[in-house]
């Protein structure tokens, strides 16, 4: 897959070397359900028409440009993991460009024309409810409009569980509550995040407690007591993450591991929430006596 960095405004001698291409347009955090499908339809479009299945998302997110008042945005899909994803599902081609406030106020009309014409689009994929363009203010309907013939349009249809929309929205609802045994309906899999183990302490021969510190961008459930599972290289532990903590806006967990024998300090790990356990997590003051004797049990 190759990645294109774009900072507006787009270069001439970009726009000029871009072979004809199928577009999936949005920022797709998570990767949900509903971008799936999204992703699927544009990939089977560029096969049936000889294109290359592009991607075009935004980094950071529209709203801390339009509403920095709310602080540093936290990610279901922090940008490594999207790319991941979007490699796994096949794309060939992925644009991000830089959303920043020159970008943002650029009219639906000058976007179309720039960066979906530009890029030699030749079929753009977004789905039902798609906005673009300064406020949002461009539609799938100006879309078809403003491309003049130039690219032909698909829309795709709402994708929904149980009547509600399958959105990023609502897999940050269910986090925000710890609900994560709900999250696969609507994500297709297990909500996770990656991490690094920064302190382990090892007892009763195979049981361990772990330090973990998360990914600065991710977003973490709501405070409380989970199953989940730790995969460490390759191997996939069960556990149970007693306790979330924030310094300088990161997140570091708190998880035993019954039934792990290996060394864990100081390697990369996926948390996987399986189910909250406990609305309420304990009280600790610090993580440090965790770690400081050989022998404890929570
Ligand atoms: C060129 C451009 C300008 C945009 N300007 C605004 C804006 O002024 N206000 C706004 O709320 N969103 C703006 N957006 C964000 C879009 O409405 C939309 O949220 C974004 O493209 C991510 O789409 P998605 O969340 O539907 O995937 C803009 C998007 C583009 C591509
Ligand atoms: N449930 C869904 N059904 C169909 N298309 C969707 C769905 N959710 C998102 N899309 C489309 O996927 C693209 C990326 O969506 P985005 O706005 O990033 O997702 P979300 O609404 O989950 O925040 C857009 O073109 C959007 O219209």
């Amino acid at each position: 897959m190759e990645i294109i960095q774009i900072q507006h405004p787009i270069s001439d001698s970009l726009k000029s070397k871009m072979e004809p291409c199928a577009l999936a347009l949005g920022f797709f955090d998570g990767v949900h359900k509903g971008h799936q499908k999204l992703l699927q339809r544009t990939k089977d479009i560029a096969k049936r028409n000889k294109l290359t299945f592009a991607v075009m998302t935004f980094f950071p997110h529209p709203r801390e440009i339009i509403n920095p008042k709310q602080g540093k945005m936290k990610y279901l899909t922090p940008m490594v993991s999207k790319e991941e994803r979007f490699l796994e599902m096949g794309v060939e081609k992925l644009f991000v460009v830089q959303f920043d406030p020159y970008f943002s106020s650029l009219s639906p009309e000058a976007f179309v024309s720039q960066y979906i014409i530009g890029v030699n689009c030749k079929h753009v994929v977004a789905g039902f409810d798609y906005h673009y363009g300064r406020m949002g203010k461009g539609n799938m309907e100006t879309l078809e409009k403003d491309g003049k013939g130039k690219f032909s349009v698909t829309t795709v249809s709402k994708m929904d569980h149980v009547g509600e929309k399958i959105s990023s929205t609502a897999i940050r609802q269910l986090l925000s509550i710890g609900n994560v045994n709900l999250i696969p309906h609507f994500l297709g899999d297990y909500y996770k995040v990656k991490g690094m183990v920064q302190q382990s302490s090892l007892f009763y021969k195979n049981n361990q407690f772990l330090k973990i510190k998360i990914d600065e961008s991710y977003r973490i459930p709501a405070n409380g007591v989970y199953n989940v599972f730790v995969d460490i290289e390759g191997s996939r532990f069960n556990g149970v993450c007693h306790q979330v903590t924030y310094k300088n806006n990161n997140a570091s967990l708190l998880v035993y591991l019954s039934n792990c024998f290996i060394d864990t300090s100081l390697k990369q790990v996926n948390v996987i929430w399986l189910q909250k356990v406990f609305t309420k997590q304990k009280e600790h003051s610090d993580f440090r006596k965790y770690f400081v004797y050989d022998e404890i049990v929570i």
